[in-house]
């Protein structure tokens, strides 16, 4: 079995944020777009098919009338919200996901498990599971997503059957899946594990990982694994494949025609006459490889002195998980290693690097995607990284090179038309960015058309839709 396919049953998108987070501003409701690549995977979906999003709004709303007015602004999207307690929303959302199954996940050392944001964690896909079973009608298709629902289609699958109903149910990871033995680090692994197998399909963005789950599984649970692609556990089949996640190019190059963009780039270029962009944009994350990249950038220009003022890193860093103590720890130490670094290299005629640490306009990325020389990417793990389909999408005009770590998962497609590294080795850095920056021409050009090839093959994240 492949994808599930089917235009006319009813599609349910479940995931834990929805596309549009709501903040209270001088009292009032106000929603605007998530960030991060989960939602820019599915926002292609939006021009083609129809389908209701279930999740978290991103906010406390207890008062009934409250709730209905957020309901109403979101109906509009077709965005349905699951109201959580912010305790409860913090336990499962900081405290289980992010502190300790995203470490997993992403092979992270020094993970600590905790009782209470795992009951929270429960809890909170009960309550997904409560409202998404009252909905769903009989063949509606359910497409859950990425790590903090791996109980859900389990918990779903119960309610349905008990309310006669039934459904086919997706999973989508989009992280990656570690191998071997990392995943004993977690004491629940195997309650996540039959949660997730409780689907129909499960999907994800590599090989690898898919391999790595279907080794998990047949370890862990004695599971049969001998057809490929399917996993034959308690006397269900499942379905397991890679399914590659990717972007909307023409979104992004419809908003470089647009006058003011055109207008921004006219500027950036004056700006950077004579100096070689290159460009950054991550979440403040651990798995972006931040911390790596600044240090790799200062080895480049301690090996490049007669590049003094003719190189820039301007660094997006976009603020993630703000109530993380590791990822306020983060944010501290980039702000440091930045300062030295500017510190270090700094000219009467400016400083090589721009760290900025906020989200940037849709229209304001798009301009710096495409002045950039060089995208530079240096995940220490990451499930796709969606960035490099961007700047790519932006790089019509300049050919610009992608200078791309080797763990994000984006490499395992992209590392033909980029410059792999490995992102633990600063000199391995320096010589990639040196590399990047006197490619020749048409050099440049056939790894550009490689990548551009591949990003405008895979515009639609085709598994349930
Ligand atoms: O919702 P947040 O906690 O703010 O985090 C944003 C998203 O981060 C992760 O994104 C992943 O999905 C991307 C698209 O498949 C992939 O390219 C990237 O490598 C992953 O890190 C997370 O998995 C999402 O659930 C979050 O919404
Ligand atoms: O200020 C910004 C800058 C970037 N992005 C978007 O965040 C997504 C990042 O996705 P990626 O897959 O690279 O990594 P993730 O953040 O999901 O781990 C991309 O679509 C970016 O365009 C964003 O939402 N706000």
């Amino acid at each position: 079995m492949g994808a599930i396919t089917d235009e006319k049953r009813n599609l349910i998108i479940v995931s834990n944020r929805l596309p549009l987070s709501v903040k209270q501003v001088d009292g009032a409701y106000q929603s605007s777009l998530s960030s991060g690549g989960l939602v820019t995977s599915l926002s292609g979906l939006t021009k083609s098919t129809k389908f209701q999003w279930f999740g978290w709004p991103g906010i406390e709303v207890r008062d009934p009338k409250d709730r209905e007015d957020v309901q109403k602004s979101l109906e509009a999207h077709n965005a349905i919200p699951i109201f959580l307690d912010s305790s409860l929303a913090h336990e499962h959302y900081n405290g289980f996901s992010n502190r300790i199954l995203w470490s997993v996940l992403h092979y992270q050392s020094g993970v600590v498990f905790d009782e209470t944001p795992w009951q929270a964690y429960r809890r909170v896909n009960e309550l997904f599971a409560d409202a998404i079973s009252e909905t769903a009608d009989s063949g509606s298709l359910i497409w859950v997503h990425d790590y903090h629902l791996m109980l859900l289609p389990e918990l779903l699958r119960d309610r349905l059957k008990q309310q006669g109903k039934s459904c086919a149910i997706g999973f989508s990871l989009h992280t990656p899946f570690p191998a071997g033995d990392f995943w004993r680090n977690l004491p629940v692994r195997k309650h996540l594990i039959e949660g997730m197998l409780s689907s129909d399909l499960i999907g994800f963005h590599t090989d690898e990982y898919k391999q790595n789950f279907i080794d998990t599984c047949a370890s862990l649970l004695n599971a049969r694994t001998e057809i490929p692609n399917q996993i034959q556990y308690k006397n269900r089949l499942v379905c397991v494949n890679k399914f590659i996640v990717g972007i909307d190019p023409e979104k992004f190059t419809d908003s470089l025609q647009k006058p003011d963009v055109q207008e921004r780039i006219l500027s950036l270029k004056e700006r950077y006459k004579g100096v070689k962009v290159i460009v950054g944009v991550d979440r403040l994350d651990h798995i972006k490889g931040l911390t790596q990249k600044l240090k790799g950038f200062d080895a480049f220009l301690d090996d490049h002195p007669e590049l003094q003022n003719k190189v820039v890193l301007i660094q997006v860093a976009v603020p993630s998980r703000e109530d993380v103590k590791e990822y306020q720890d983060l944010e501290t130490e980039l702000c440091t290693i930045a300062g030295k670094i500017n510190g270090k290299h700094a000219t009467p005629e400016g400083t090589p690097l721009l760290y900025m640490h906020r989200s940037v306009p849709f229209n304001e990325l798009t301009a710096l995607y495409s002045v950039a020389d060089v995208c530079l990417l240096t995940s220490t793990r990451d499930g796709m990284n969606l960035v490099a389909f961007e700047y790519v999408a932006c790089q019509e005009e300049r050919h610009g090179v992608l200078v791309l770590s080797e763990f994000a998962g984006a490499a395992s497609f992209m590392t033909n038309g980029s410059i792999p590294f490995h992102p633990a080795n600063k000199t391995e850095m320096s010589e990639a960015i040196f590399n990047a920056l006197n490619l020749d021409p048409a050099e440049r050009k056939a790894k550009y058309e490689y990548l551009r090839g591949f990003v405008n093959a895979n515009t639609r994240f085709e598994m349930l839709s």
